[in-house]
């Protein structure tokens, strides 16, 4: 009988510019889900988030929740200690993290496979993003679309000499508010745009011309329209490009902000929150390494 486990998932960044809605890439920065039997739930939540230890917020316990009572069992409680590293709201896959983490741990504790299936059904009842969901789960660099109910995705090598730099702001924007801001339509020539550049992006890494990365990461779907609702954003693409940045783009729904880069991290991600300051955002950077391996299960007792 499994008493205790842990998953440990990573932060993911979505769309890198032009694959929006698409591409998808695990970095290593993670969240930890620590889950026990227990009667009622009780969250703890490190660093301390109030928002998050309430269960109807928490989409950890609600996902362990749901898939208790697929399996037509009543759903007494667990108790919960979550390490948080990840920032809520910033476009980093902190709620993929929670919803990889519930399905992971569901299916290890009722020795369940867990197929391609399960693992969608089941995700996109708590959100519809497999760029964020599925880089969570298999680590590295996805590509990925749903199709009359079935998820078709790939899984390629990314350079593993490029690192992100991520700029994250002090504010927090829900994706439903990013997503509130997009038109309904979209011309034909920003349609011909994405296309050319996504698969460019995808090429240019294959070919491992990153001169091209740049060019590559324009997007014409989201960013134009998201920019409004993050003060500077132009201006930190910009510094990131004049400390050497190969591609820059907004990280998921925003409001954080990547680059990818061989070199200069610590000097571009000064330069971003330079950018940001100026333009009235505090903020912080990290450096990270993509993450190839993605979500882990491990059983403590
Ligand atoms: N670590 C977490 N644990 C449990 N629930 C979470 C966690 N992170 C987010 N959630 C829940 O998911 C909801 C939606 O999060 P939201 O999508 O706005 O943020 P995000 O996942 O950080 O950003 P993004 O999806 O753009 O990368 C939050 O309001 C919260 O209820
Ligand atoms: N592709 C989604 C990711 C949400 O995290 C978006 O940009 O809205």
């Amino acid at each position: 009988m499994m008493k205790k486990l842990k998953a440990v998932v990573p932060a993911t960044t979505a769309n890198l510019g032009a694959g929006f809605d698409t591409f998808g890439l695990a970095l290593s920065l993670y969240n930890e889900f620590e889950v026990e039997e227990h009667d009622g739930v009780v969250i703890e939540t490190v660093p301390e988030n109030p928002f998050l230890e309430k269960p109807e917020n928490n989409l950890f316990v609600q996902v362990l929740k749901y898939m208790c009572e697929k399996r037509r069992k009543t759903f007494y409680g667990a108790k919960v200690k979550q390490i948080s590293n990840i920032p809520v709201a910033r476009g980093l896959g902190s709620s993929a993290t929670a919803i990889v983490a519930g399905i992971l741990i569901s299916a290890a504790v009722s020795k369940t496979e867990l197929t391609d299936e399960l693992f969608f059904e089941t995700a996109y009842r708590f959100e519809p993003h497999p760029d964020n969901l599925l880089p969570a789960w298999k680590g590295g660099f996805t590509t990925a679309l749903l199709s009359e109910g079935k998820t078709y995705y790939q899984k390629i090598p990314f350079p593993e000499d490029i690192k992100a730099v991520v700029a994250v702001p002090d504010f927090e924007l829900s994706t439903e508010k990013a997503r509130s801001v997009l038109p309904e339509k979209i011309p034909l020539k920003d349609g011909i745009f994405n296309v050319q550049r996504a698969s460019l992006f995808l090429t240019a890494l294959i070919n491992r011309r990153y001169d091209l990365l740049k060019i590559a990461m324009e997007d014409r779907f989201h960013q134009p329209y998201r920019k409004k609702l993050i003060p500077g954003f132009d201006d930190v693409l910009k510094e990131a490009y004049n400390g050497g940045a190969l591609g820059v783009s907004l990280s998921g729904a925003g409001p954080s902000v990547v680059a990818l880069s061989v070199e200069n991290h610590q000097e571009i991600g000064e330069r971003m929150v330079y950018a940001f300051r100026r333009n009235g955002v505090q903020s912080s950077f990290m450096v990270l390494d993509v993450d190839t391996e993605g979500a882990k299960v491990e059983i403590l007792e």
